[in-house]
């Protein structure tokens, strides 16, 4: 059922004068009043985050649900044009795999977006800003939820979408440590409509496939790509340009084709990591190399990434444990 409610509110964080609360789903048991006033005792005590497009706010309900709030503060031409269409595509779109958005704000200074919370927070902090490691499983289970997640957009959901901004802090966690892509779709909204050509390439630097960066436009293969350069970050526990990279003048990819022409690809491997098994760490590191494959065509499909994981990569062999140090 959708709802459009006008409402003038002034709130601690933004000044909405005429806000349209569009809820996408009859399943929020809120009025837009109720979230309203809500929204009025936001404050910077709230924020749990930022990041390119704006401002991660907590949002807890009265009856106990929580839901983050982002406030997207990037706003150019494109974006108002096209927010409204896209924003109720996005909603529409559910998946156990993905961060769902639940409803959006619109105003003439405000862009609200409405998503499920992620207690876990982004797997980028959990793999560089916590102290509690994740063991193997943990790390195999995330890639899991992050290539069904990224499968769903591509080949499943209607209309398909092309993520273009795949990196750890866009793959948020549940109490459970599962996996859940967000921001999907957020990066289209930047984008000339007829040519899928964006004029600022979005997607994070370290992440972008070659082509990409070079031609601007996005597909199928440049989301593969950066989905194998998260294989390598969860694998190495090192960001995508982390300094020790640079220093050699290379990337990760880089850095893992060198270990590969000494047949070292093993070394990749984060040496905090518990539970290595390494009959899995070789099937997965065939699949990030073939996603990160120079030439799109080399490069396997999600769907084709989700079976080969399922196949060798989850499927362990308990006598077959790896440890890092014996080599
Ligand atoms: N649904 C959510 N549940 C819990 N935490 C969230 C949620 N969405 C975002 N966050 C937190 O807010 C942070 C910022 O998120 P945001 O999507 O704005 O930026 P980003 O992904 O870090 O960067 P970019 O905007 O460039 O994609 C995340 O890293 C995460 O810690």
């Amino acid at each position: 059922m959708i709802k459009n409610v006008d409402i003038i509110a002034d709130f601690g964080i933004i000044t909405i004068y005429c806000a349209s609360i569009v809820m996408f789903h009859g399943d929020l048991p809120y009025s837009s009043k109720d979230i309203i006033k809500k929204l009025e005792t936001l404050d910077d005590d709230h924020i749990i985050g930022s990041g390119g497009f704006g401002t991660v706010y907590k949002l807890a309900m009265d009856d106990g649900n929580v839901f983050a709030l982002k406030r997207i503060d990037k706003l150019n031409e494109g974006f108002d044009r096209f927010f409204e269409r896209e924003l109720e595509i996005l909603g529409s779109i559910k998946h156990r795999y993905l961060v769902n958005l639940r409803g959006y704000c619109n105003s003439p200074t405000s862009k609200l977006l409405i998503y499920d919370f992620l207690p876990g927070g982004s797997l980028d902090e959990a793999l560089h800003e916590r102290s509690e490691q994740l063991d193997w499983d943990a790390r195999l289970n995330i890639i899991m939820g992050a290539a069904k997640g990224l499968a769903y957009l591509h080949h499943d959901c209607s209309p398909r979408i092309i993520h273009r901004d795949i990196k750890s802090s866009n793959i948020l966690l549940d109490g459970n440590l599962e996996a859940r892509v967000s921001d999907f779709g957020l990066a289209k909204l930047l984008e000339d409509e007829e040519s899928h050509i964006t004029t600022i390439v979005a997607g994070t630097f370290g992440y972008l496939a070659p082509e990409y960066m070079q031609s601007g436009r996005a597909t199928e293969k440049t989301d593969v790509y950066s989905f194998g350069v998260l294989v390598l970050e969860v694998l190495s526990g090192k960001r995508p340009t982390d300094a020790s990279f640079i220093e050699k003048g290379l990337n990760i990819v880089g850095w893992l084709n060198f270990l590969i022409s000494e047949d070292r690809q093993r070394e990749i491997i984060d040496p905090n990591c518990e539970g290595v098994q390494s009959e899995s760490l070789d099937a997965l590191l065939a699949v990030a190399t073939q996603c990160v494959s120079s030439s799109p065509d080399d490069r396997p499909t999600m769907h084709r990434v989700v079976q080969i994981l399922e196949s060798e990569v989850m499927t362990p062999c308990p006598s077959d444990f790896y440890d890092s140090n014996s080599d």
